[in-house]
């Protein structure tokens, strides 16, 4: 696939036929991200059908289904929750919003597929664990629960766990040391009233495109070490705020380190400058073999590269575009996949599971806490 045809098929609607037993899928606010995250995935895929959108305002709600090819709309998010024809809900509402709805979703039985990041903090991400838990261990039918970490799901995330385990033949990086990831956004691609400069809706760089850089951290450390919900101890991190509120930081600088010593440096912000381009998002990787530098994972379905540098001067570069969908697409097809029951194990398609998340949730706060900032309400 070229570069337009995977720009293409992110950015506009197929008309995949659907399967008789396709997921219907129930959609919680007419947000920004809907299109590209839901209904152009959905839209491709047989195994899912936009079913219903509810908003705020009906009005809102019946323009937007119109647009995006969503079959119903509906009075309420409670009415989409209410609704047993909706198999599975997306939410994509501001993240103060998530821990609520997320535990409404559980409650009426809906498989959730839920915006990053998962909560304000790590206690109500504990409380979505909890309520999982008890509708999971008291109903025949299991809810299945996922975090939106798209990124995860590409193809490319799977080749950075061959490589950081050893798999790939011209990339030996050896005993892994250090993994840095970066993920930053210039601020003025955002209105000052958008949700991410809003500290009661769980607003802050640390929460958008922070979440992301450390789930990358994460993501390659437990690679490496084939194990789950490792988080790492915050040793530093500081923070800028906004000028208007103190309590929105639009940048993060914090120093890590895991439990088996791999250290790590993550930064984020809304505080690219304008010479440095629309996208700053890559991970360096240290080892004691080689290094790696990896460059936009969060969309690399537009372009990417892996440049491997072994200290005995050899070098290789890899992208890995597989099929050339989106990385939603590769997300929503795994999602479906595990409610059709085609896969069982998350980590295989790259899903983030509630106890990633906490353990995600739990670095955010300490990043909070350390900078000296109040963690999210
Ligand atoms: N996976 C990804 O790549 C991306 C993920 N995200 C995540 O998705 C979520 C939504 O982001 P985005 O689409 O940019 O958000 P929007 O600004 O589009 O807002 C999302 C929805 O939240 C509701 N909403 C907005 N403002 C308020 C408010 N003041 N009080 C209550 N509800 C409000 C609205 O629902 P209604 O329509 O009912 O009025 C709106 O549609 C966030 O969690 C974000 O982190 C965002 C972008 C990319
Ligand atoms: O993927 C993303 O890129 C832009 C961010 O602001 C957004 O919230 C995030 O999910």
């Amino acid at each position: 696939m070229s570069f337009f045809s995977r720009l293409y098929s992110t950015f506009v609607s197929g008309s995949t036929p659907k399967d008789e037993n396709a997921i219907r899928i129930g959609i919680l606010g007419a947000a920004n991200i809907v299109p590209i995250a839901c209904t152009i995935p959905l839209s491709r895929l047989s195994t899912g059908v936009a079913y219903a959108v509810a908003a705020r305002s009906k009005e809102k709600a019946t323009e937007f289904a119109k647009k995006n090819g969503i079959l119903h709309v509906l009075d309420s998010y409670d009415d989409i929750l209410n609704d047993e024809n909706v198999d599975a809900v997306y939410i994509p509402l501001p993240n103060s919003l998530h821990h609520v709805w997320a535990i409404k979703a559980i409650e009426k039985g809906k498989h959730v597929l839920c915006e990053k990041p998962l909560t304000d903090n790590a206690e109500q991400a504990r409380q979505i664990a909890d309520a999982l838990e008890k509708h999971n261990s008291q109903h025949e039918k299991k809810v299945v629960f996922a975090e939106a970490f798209h990124w995860k799901c590409h193809p490319l995330a799977r080749f950075l766990s061959k490589l950081v385990q050893g798999n790939i033949e011209n990339m030996q990086l050896g005993e892994i040391k250090e993994v840095n990831t970066v993920f930053r956004l210039p601020g003025y691609v955002f209105k000052k009233d958008d949700i991410r400069y809003n500290f009661s809706l769980g607003g802050g760089a640390t929460m958008d495109t922070g979440c992301y850089a450390l789930s990358a951290s994460r993501f390659v450390v437990q690679s490496a070490l084939k194990s789950t919900n490792i988080a790492p101890t915050v040793i530093t991190s500081e923070m800028k705020s906004l000028e208007a509120d103190k309590n929105i930081d639009v940048s993060l600088v914090a120093e890590l380190e895991y439990p088996s010593g791999i250290k790590s440096k993550v930064q984020a912000g809304f505080d690219l400058g304008m010479l440095e381009g629309i996208i700053d998002s890559r991970i360096e990787i240290i080892g004691s073999l080689g290094s790696v530098k990896v460059s936009n994972f969060i969309a690399p379905y537009a372009y990417h590269s892996v440049d491997f540098k072994g200290n005995n001067g050899k070098s290789a570069c890899e992208k890995v575009y597989d099929e050339g969908h989106s990385t939603y697409y590769y997300q929503m097809r795994s999602f479906l996949d595990v409610l059709h029951g085609r896969i069982s194990e998350f980590s295989t398609v790259g899903l983030t599971d509630i106890y990633d998340s906490i353990e995600n949730m739990k670095v955010i706060d300490a990043m909070y806490e350390k900078a000296g900032f109040l963690k999210r309400p």
